[in-house]
């Protein structure tokens, strides 16, 4: 049985221009995927993912055709869950050169789903090293960001950047530009969470971004504009101390392209009612900057702060479900159990 976790992340900026080649600094966060590999003697893969619904399923199946789930699940969910974990085994089948590899996987997961914090990059992330450690057969960090982003490219049809798989195996704060993905050296921020209890669908919203952006000409110039305040904001984490915690100015200026970015978002189309009051709550506490975080519908914001009063105007805030202070994970994937 082999064991691994991989962490969620909060976007500092850049979403969605990123999947159009703009740079994006996505910050792995303390809120992981675990997920279990214990290969099979036949070629079945059986898969428990408690975190799914309220009572979580089970659904086994082979080749790639989902059973019936053992309780009572819509069939949609089904099938959007099955895709990332069948994605993920299909990954390690090619690298692992064993197509007849079966598996019982379980998934258990303390991210959000479809809530912004990259439970689909985490849960394929884990899931690959997992069970091609599983088959004896363990990928490099970089061989397993790829295979990952592969996998989400492929449930995504098309439409992923390498920022989420790649943030979630690396840890900490990264730079993905195209194929281009880098780790950076960036002070540990005050990063609070604010999560609607709700959801976006991301493939939908990458696709309302993509048909905008080629109808109107100021849509694709403000996914270029994402693209120029994140080279902004780059810079100042360049220049900043990452041994020490990050100087007030410097919270403040990154605050300031953060409050940009989500109205760069919210022009696009791709924020919600939900997630523009959490914002301003988050402003109005004294927060740095806010703005949501992944592809937005609903879900979850990011805001900067180091004092606690952003988390608590956000409990109090109605709309927002939970709020919480989101660690830098500074280890990405790693294994528990080898
Ligand atoms: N705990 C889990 N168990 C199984 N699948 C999961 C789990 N968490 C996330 N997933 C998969 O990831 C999908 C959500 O990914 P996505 O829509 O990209 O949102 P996000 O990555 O922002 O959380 C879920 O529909 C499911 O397929
Ligand atoms: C919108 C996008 O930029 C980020 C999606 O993040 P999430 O899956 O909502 O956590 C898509 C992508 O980069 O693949
Ligand atoms: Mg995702």
């Amino acid at each position: 049985m082999t064991v691994c976790e991989a962490p969620g992340k909060v976007y500092l900026f850049g979403e969605h221009a990123v999947v159009y080649g703009e740079p994006a600094v996505p910050a792995a966060v303390e809120r992981r995927a675990t997920v279990t590999a214990e290969p099979r003697e036949d070629d079945h893969v059986r898969v428990e993912a408690e975190d799914l619904s309220l009572d979580g399923f089970t659904v086994e199946y082979a080749g790639g055709t989902s059973d019936r789930p053992d309780v009572d699940v819509p069939t949609p969910l089904v099938e959007a869950a099955m895709g990332y974990v069948d994605a993920a085994v299909e990954q390690a089948r090619d690298a692992a050169d064993a197509p007849d590899a079966g598996f019982d996987i379980t998934v258990e997961s303390d991210i959000p789903l479809g809530a912004g914090l990259g439970s689909s990059a985490a849960v394929v992330v884990a899931g690959i090293d997992a069970a091609t450690r599983a088959l004896g057969e363990p990928l490099d960090r970089r061989e397993l960001a790829d295979r990952a982003y592969r996998a989400e490219y492929e449930v995504q049809d098309g439409q992923a950047s390498r920022a989420d798989t790649f943030c979630s195996t690396m840890g900490g704060a990264v730079r993905v530009e195209g194929d281009d993905c880098e780790p950076i050296d960036a002070p540990n921020l005050p990063f609070v969470v604010g999560f609607d209890g709700g959801a976006g669908d991301t493939g939908e919203l990458v696709a309302g971004v993509r048909e905008l952006r080629a109808e109107h000409e100021f849509a694709a110039d403000t996914v270029e504009s994402i693209g120029d305040l994140v080279r902004a904001g780059e810079g100042l984490l360049a220049d900043a101390n990452p041994e020490r915690d990050p100087e007030p100015a410097l919270l403040a200026e990154l605050g300031e392209l953060m409050d940009f970015n989500h109205g760069l978002l919210a022009a696009l189309g791709v924020s919600a009612r939900s997630l523009d009051a959490m914002v301003w709550a988050a402003r109005d506490a004294g927060a740095h900057g806010a703005k949501l975080t992944g592809a937005g519908g609903g879900g979850c914001i990011v805001a900067l702060d180091e004092s606690d009063a952003t988390e608590t105007a956000l409990s109090f805030t109605q709309g927002c479900e939970e709020a919480f202070r989101a660690e830098l994970a500074t280890e990405g994937v790693r294994v528990v159990e080898p």
